[in-house]
């Protein structure tokens, strides 16, 4: 716990506790599947480069599939590859057999179109939950997998019991994969959601007086501590969905990591606050890996 915060006015909402309550959860069903099956779930991340931040995130990937019981490999590419050399590879993974979901860690090199590379992903396999097909059936609610961060945020809402129903919620930033579908998640019917949500975003005029009429603030501008104390009212539930690396000489690895939101300010205020690391990040492989046992069970059991 940070020296300078009160910790009888703020819940932490964290996001390891509730991962691990997850992972168990999880790793208990893919034990299930595989005594019903004989196989395990079966994972394959691509990684374009060597990305340093890139880099951890497929580790704790792998590591993750690995502990609840699912079989995961990692194809790499040098950041040279051709878009037809990867994209031949996706189609090589959708027509196999034991190769359950697959998740090409973003971003890309520029000379690769990332939406033709998502298409090109089987929707069956779509672990990450960004395909057309997956975003479509999510807005008319249909089942279907759910992009992992916007997964995890609703796990690690409703594992701490957020209220949710009627309240607002302001989601800043609109992007495809966070800010977008959060806000779709979090109007619809059912809990968490049957919130009233607003969309920020870099055009907003005026942001301080709405992001201050929120109940639930979810953050995901990609800015570094860019929502501070006078932005968030008294009491509210802030999610950081943002991560950086910001240097720092005095540690070991050279680098701290922030979120979206200045911590140590707004925190104070916060009725609950998930913090960075330990918060979304960690509910995103979460949301990962559900959507992996469940692509498992769809291509593997009668339904
Ligand atoms: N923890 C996790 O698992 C994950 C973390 N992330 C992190 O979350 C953050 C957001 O990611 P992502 O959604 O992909 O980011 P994008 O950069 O795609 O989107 C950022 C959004 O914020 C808006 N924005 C930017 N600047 C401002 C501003 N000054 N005022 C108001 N709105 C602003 C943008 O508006 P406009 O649309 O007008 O440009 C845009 O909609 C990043 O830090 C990323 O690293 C992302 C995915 C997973
Ligand atoms: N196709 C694709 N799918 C993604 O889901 C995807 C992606 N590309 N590109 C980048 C973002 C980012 N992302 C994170 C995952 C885990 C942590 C995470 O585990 N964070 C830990 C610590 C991380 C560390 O130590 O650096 C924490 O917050 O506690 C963070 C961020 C997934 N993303």
């Amino acid at each position: 716990m940070r020296s300078n915060v009160k910790p009888e006015k703020m819940g932490i909402l964290d996001g390891k506790k509730a991962a691990e309550y997850y992972k168990e959860e999880i790793a208990r069903e893919a034990a299930e599947f595989t005594r019903r099956t004989g196989k395990k779930p079966y994972l394959v991340t691509i990684l374009v480069g060597n990305n340093g931040a890139s880099e951890t995130y497929v580790a704790s990937k792998l590591r993750n599939s690995e502990k609840v019981g699912f079989n995961a490999s990692l194809v790499r590419f040098e950041d040279t590859v051709t878009e037809e050399a990867l994209l031949g590879k996706i189609d090589e993974l959708n027509a196999s057999e034991e190769v359950d979901g697959i998740l090409v860690q973003l971003p890309l090199p520029a000379h690769i179109e990332e939406k033709k590379v998502i298409m090109r992903i089987s929707p069956l396999k779509d672990v990450d939950g960004f395909h057309p097909e997956s975003l479509g059936k999510m807005l008319i609610g249909l089942p279907t997998f759910l992009p992992a961060t916007p997964y995890g945020i609703m796990e690690l809402l409703d594992y701490y019991k957020v209220e949710t129903e009627g309240k607002h919620c302001v989601v800043m930033g609109r992007s495809n994969i966070v800010g977008t579908p959060i806000s779709l998640l979090l109007s619809r019917q059912g809990n968490p959601g049957n919130c009233t949500v607003t969309i920020t975003h870099s055009r907003t005029k005026d942001l301080e007086t709405i992001t201050r009429q929120a109940d639930i603030l979810i953050v995901a501008v990609g800015r570094p501590e860019f929502v501070t104390a006078d932005m968030v009212t008294e009491g509210a539930v802030v999610i950081d969905v943002g991560i950086h690396r910001i240097a720092d000489k005095n540690r070991k690895s050279g680098y701290r990591l922030v979120g979206d939101v200045k911590f140590d300010e707004v925190a104070p205020k916060c009725g609950g606050i998930s913090p960075v690391p330990g918060g979304v990040g960690l509910m995103t492989i979460v949301g990962l890996l559900k959507n992996t046992l469940e692509a498992a069970k769809r291509r593997t059991l009668p339904s």
